[in-house]
Protein backbone atom coordinates (compact mmCIF):
# COMPACT_ATOMS: atom_id res chain seq x y z
CA UNK A 1 0.00 0.00 0.00
CA UNK A 2 0.93 3.78 -0.70
CA UNK A 3 0.28 6.40 1.31
CA UNK A 4 1.06 10.48 1.75
CA UNK A 5 1.83 12.50 3.99
CA UNK A 6 1.90 16.44 3.19
CA UNK A 7 3.75 19.14 5.27
CA UNK A 8 5.75 22.25 4.70
CA UNK A 9 8.73 20.98 6.73
CA UNK A 10 10.30 24.23 7.33
CA UNK A 11 12.16 22.30 9.04
CA UNK A 12 11.70 18.79 8.73
CA UNK A 13 11.65 17.94 12.53
CA UNK A 14 11.71 14.94 14.77
CA UNK A 15 7.75 15.34 15.10
CA UNK A 16 7.28 14.43 11.72
CA UNK A 17 10.23 11.72 11.76
CA UNK A 18 8.44 9.88 14.32
CA UNK A 19 5.23 10.29 12.48
CA UNK A 20 6.72 8.77 9.26
CA UNK A 21 8.36 6.07 11.58
CA UNK A 22 4.99 5.47 12.65
CA UNK A 23 3.86 5.63 9.25
CA UNK A 24 6.34 2.85 7.95
CA UNK A 25 4.49 0.29 10.05
CA UNK A 26 1.22 0.87 8.48
CA UNK A 27 2.24 1.20 4.35
CA UNK A 28 5.52 0.48 2.02
CA UNK A 29 5.69 3.13 0.33
CA UNK A 30 5.09 6.87 0.96
CA UNK A 31 4.81 10.37 -0.86
CA UNK A 32 5.89 13.04 1.01
CA UNK A 33 3.99 16.16 -0.09
CA UNK A 34 6.75 19.09 0.37
CA UNK A 35 4.13 21.67 0.96
CA UNK A 36 3.57 25.68 0.05
CA UNK A 37 6.40 24.25 -2.68
CA UNK A 38 6.93 27.76 -4.16
CA UNK A 39 7.76 29.66 -0.42
CA UNK A 40 11.04 30.31 0.46
CA UNK A 41 13.43 33.41 1.72
CA UNK A 42 10.59 34.28 4.72
CA UNK A 43 10.44 33.83 8.19
CA UNK A 44 7.81 31.07 8.33
CA UNK A 45 9.03 29.30 5.18
CA UNK A 46 12.73 29.94 4.94
CA UNK A 47 13.55 27.12 2.76
CA UNK A 48 13.01 26.09 -0.98
CA UNK A 49 11.35 22.67 -2.34
CA UNK A 50 14.86 21.72 -3.28
CA UNK A 51 16.62 22.17 -0.30
CA UNK A 52 13.68 20.46 1.93
CA UNK A 53 13.72 17.21 -0.28
CA UNK A 54 17.48 17.33 0.20
CA UNK A 55 16.38 17.37 4.28
CA UNK A 56 13.45 14.82 4.04
CA UNK A 57 15.45 12.60 1.42
CA UNK A 58 18.72 12.47 3.74
CA UNK A 59 16.80 11.48 6.79
CA UNK A 60 13.84 9.38 5.82
CA UNK A 61 16.93 6.91 3.83
CA UNK A 62 16.92 4.84 7.31
CA UNK A 63 13.32 3.57 7.26
CA UNK A 64 12.44 0.45 5.21
CA UNK A 65 10.27 1.82 2.71
CA UNK A 66 10.37 3.03 -0.75
CA UNK A 67 9.66 6.84 -0.59
CA UNK A 68 8.92 9.75 -2.81
CA UNK A 69 9.26 13.40 -2.51
CA UNK A 70 6.86 15.39 -3.99
CA UNK A 71 6.81 19.41 -4.31
CA UNK A 72 3.26 20.61 -4.22
CA UNK A 73 2.30 24.40 -4.98
CA UNK A 74 -0.24 26.29 -2.83
CA UNK A 75 -3.46 26.98 -5.03
CA UNK A 76 -6.17 29.89 -4.36
CA UNK A 77 -8.88 27.18 -4.20
CA UNK A 78 -9.07 24.80 -1.72
CA UNK A 79 -12.43 23.00 -3.40
CA UNK A 80 -9.73 21.49 -6.25
CA UNK A 81 -6.39 20.71 -3.91
CA UNK A 82 -7.09 17.00 -3.48
CA UNK A 83 -6.86 16.91 -7.41
CA UNK A 84 -4.62 19.41 -7.58
CA UNK A 85 -2.31 16.84 -5.30
CA UNK A 86 -3.40 13.84 -7.38
CA UNK A 87 -2.16 15.13 -10.19
CA UNK A 88 1.14 16.07 -8.79
CA UNK A 89 2.05 12.31 -6.76
CA UNK A 90 2.08 8.89 -7.37
CA UNK A 91 -1.34 7.35 -6.35
CA UNK A 92 -1.81 6.62 -3.07
CA UNK A 93 -4.65 4.64 -0.88
CA UNK A 94 -4.29 6.75 2.35
CA UNK A 95 -3.34 9.78 3.67
CA UNK A 96 -2.03 10.81 6.82
CA UNK A 97 -1.89 13.95 7.92
CA UNK A 98 -2.62 16.13 11.81
CA UNK A 99 -4.09 19.40 9.91
CA UNK A 100 -7.78 19.77 10.30
CA UNK A 101 -8.05 21.47 7.06
CA UNK A 102 -5.86 18.93 4.67
CA UNK A 103 -8.00 16.63 6.45
CA UNK A 104 -11.74 18.01 5.53
CA UNK A 105 -10.55 18.25 1.46
CA UNK A 106 -8.67 14.79 1.99
CA UNK A 107 -11.97 13.21 3.50
CA UNK A 108 -14.77 15.07 0.95
CA UNK A 109 -12.88 14.30 -1.91
CA UNK A 110 -13.15 10.61 -0.94
CA UNK A 111 -9.88 9.63 0.19
CA UNK A 112 -8.93 7.94 3.60
CA UNK A 113 -7.39 10.27 6.34
CA UNK A 114 -5.16 8.38 9.02
CA UNK A 115 -4.43 11.49 11.80
CA UNK A 116 -1.43 10.65 14.26
CA UNK A 117 -0.84 11.39 17.59
CA UNK A 118 1.29 14.38 18.23
CA UNK A 119 4.93 13.93 19.37
CA UNK A 120 6.27 16.15 22.01
CA UNK A 121 4.70 19.21 20.17
CA UNK A 122 5.83 21.43 22.71
CA UNK A 123 8.40 21.98 21.61
CA UNK A 124 8.52 19.59 18.10
CA UNK A 125 7.15 22.53 16.05
CA UNK A 126 8.47 24.14 13.20
CA UNK A 127 7.64 27.15 14.54
CA UNK A 128 9.54 26.68 17.85
CA UNK A 129 12.68 25.32 15.87
CA UNK A 130 12.93 28.49 13.85
CA UNK A 131 13.05 30.54 16.59
CA UNK A 132 15.50 28.98 18.28
CA UNK A 133 17.12 29.15 14.72
CA UNK A 134 17.03 33.09 15.02
CA UNK A 135 18.01 33.30 19.07
CA UNK A 136 21.03 30.96 18.33
CA UNK A 137 19.43 28.35 21.05
CA UNK A 138 19.36 24.63 20.34
CA UNK A 139 17.72 23.85 17.58
CA UNK A 140 19.75 20.71 16.85
CA UNK A 141 18.33 18.17 18.99
CA UNK A 142 15.15 18.89 18.02
CA UNK A 143 15.82 17.68 13.94
CA UNK A 144 17.71 14.58 12.65
CA UNK A 145 20.96 15.23 12.56
CA UNK A 146 20.61 14.76 8.76
CA UNK A 147 18.64 17.74 8.43
CA UNK A 148 20.65 19.76 10.74
CA UNK A 149 23.62 18.69 8.22
CA UNK A 150 21.52 20.09 5.26
CA UNK A 151 20.59 23.36 7.19
CA UNK A 152 24.74 24.15 7.87
CA UNK A 153 25.40 23.65 4.02
CA UNK A 154 22.96 26.24 2.76
CA UNK A 155 23.76 28.45 5.27
CA UNK A 156 20.45 28.56 6.70
CA UNK A 157 20.41 29.97 10.05
CA UNK A 158 22.24 33.01 8.61
CA UNK A 159 19.55 33.08 5.63
CA UNK A 160 16.60 32.74 8.43
CA UNK A 161 18.26 35.24 10.52
CA UNK A 162 18.62 37.81 7.49
CA UNK A 163 15.28 37.69 6.41
CA UNK A 164 13.91 37.50 9.99
CA UNK A 165 15.70 41.13 10.41
CA UNK A 166 14.20 42.57 7.09
CA UNK A 167 10.38 41.73 7.59
CA UNK A 168 10.27 40.78 11.47
CA UNK A 169 7.16 38.90 11.46
CA UNK A 170 8.09 35.42 12.75
CA UNK A 171 6.74 36.22 16.30
CA UNK A 172 3.18 36.06 14.66
CA UNK A 173 4.01 32.89 13.51
CA UNK A 174 1.92 33.24 10.06
CA UNK A 175 3.20 35.45 7.69
CA UNK A 176 -0.33 35.86 6.36
CA UNK A 177 -1.57 36.84 10.49
CA UNK A 178 0.67 40.19 9.65
CA UNK A 179 -0.94 43.41 9.12
CA UNK A 180 -0.40 44.75 5.55
CA UNK A 181 -0.57 48.54 6.07
CA UNK A 182 0.73 48.83 9.62
CA UNK A 183 0.25 52.76 11.39
N1 LIG B 1 5.23 16.99 16.85
C1 LIG B 1 4.44 16.49 15.89
N2 LIG B 1 3.89 15.26 16.06
C2 LIG B 1 3.05 14.74 15.12
N3 LIG B 1 2.71 15.38 13.99
C3 LIG B 1 3.24 16.59 13.77
C4 LIG B 1 4.13 17.21 14.70
N4 LIG B 1 4.48 18.42 14.23
C5 LIG B 1 3.83 18.56 13.05
N5 LIG B 1 3.08 17.48 12.78
C6 LIG B 1 2.21 17.27 11.63
O1 LIG B 1 3.00 17.16 10.47
C7 LIG B 1 2.30 17.78 9.38
C8 LIG B 1 3.16 18.82 8.76
O2 LIG B 1 3.39 19.84 9.71
P1 LIG B 1 4.18 21.19 9.42
O3 LIG B 1 5.20 20.97 8.36
O4 LIG B 1 3.24 22.33 9.28
O5 LIG B 1 4.95 21.31 10.80
P2 LIG B 1 4.66 22.21 12.04
O6 LIG B 1 5.59 21.73 13.09
O7 LIG B 1 3.20 22.24 12.38
O8 LIG B 1 5.19 23.59 11.46
P3 LIG B 1 4.93 25.14 11.67
O9 LIG B 1 5.09 25.41 13.15
O10 LIG B 1 6.00 25.69 10.82
O11 LIG B 1 3.55 25.45 11.16
C9 LIG B 1 0.97 18.31 9.93
O12 LIG B 1 -0.03 17.33 9.72
C10 LIG B 1 1.29 18.47 11.39
O13 LIG B 1 0.13 18.41 12.20
N1 LIG C 1 -5.38 25.45 -1.34
C1 LIG C 1 -4.17 25.03 -1.04
O1 LIG C 1 -3.19 25.34 -1.72
C2 LIG C 1 -3.93 24.16 0.13
C3 LIG C 1 -4.95 23.58 0.86
C4 LIG C 1 -4.62 22.77 1.94
C5 LIG C 1 -3.29 22.57 2.27
N2 LIG C 1 -2.32 23.17 1.53
C6 LIG C 1 -0.90 22.99 1.86
O2 LIG C 1 -0.65 21.74 2.37
C7 LIG C 1 0.39 21.83 3.33
C8 LIG C 1 -0.14 21.28 4.60
O3 LIG C 1 0.89 21.15 5.43
P1 LIG C 1 0.82 21.52 6.99
O4 LIG C 1 0.02 20.45 7.61
O5 LIG C 1 2.25 21.51 7.29
O6 LIG C 1 0.21 22.89 7.11
C9 LIG C 1 0.79 23.31 3.42
O7 LIG C 1 1.88 23.53 2.57
C10 LIG C 1 -0.45 24.00 2.90
O8 LIG C 1 -0.18 25.26 2.30
C11 LIG C 1 -2.61 23.94 0.48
Amino acid sequence: MRGFYIGRFQPYHNGHHRMVEEIATEVDELVLGIGSAGDSHSPRNPFTAGERIMMVNKAVSDFDITTYAVPIEDLDRNSVWVSHVQSMSPAFEVAYSNNPLVIQLFKEAGVEVHQSPMFNREVLEGTEVRQRMIEDRDWESLVPDEVADVVREIDGIERLQRVTATDGSERLGDDEDRDPNPC
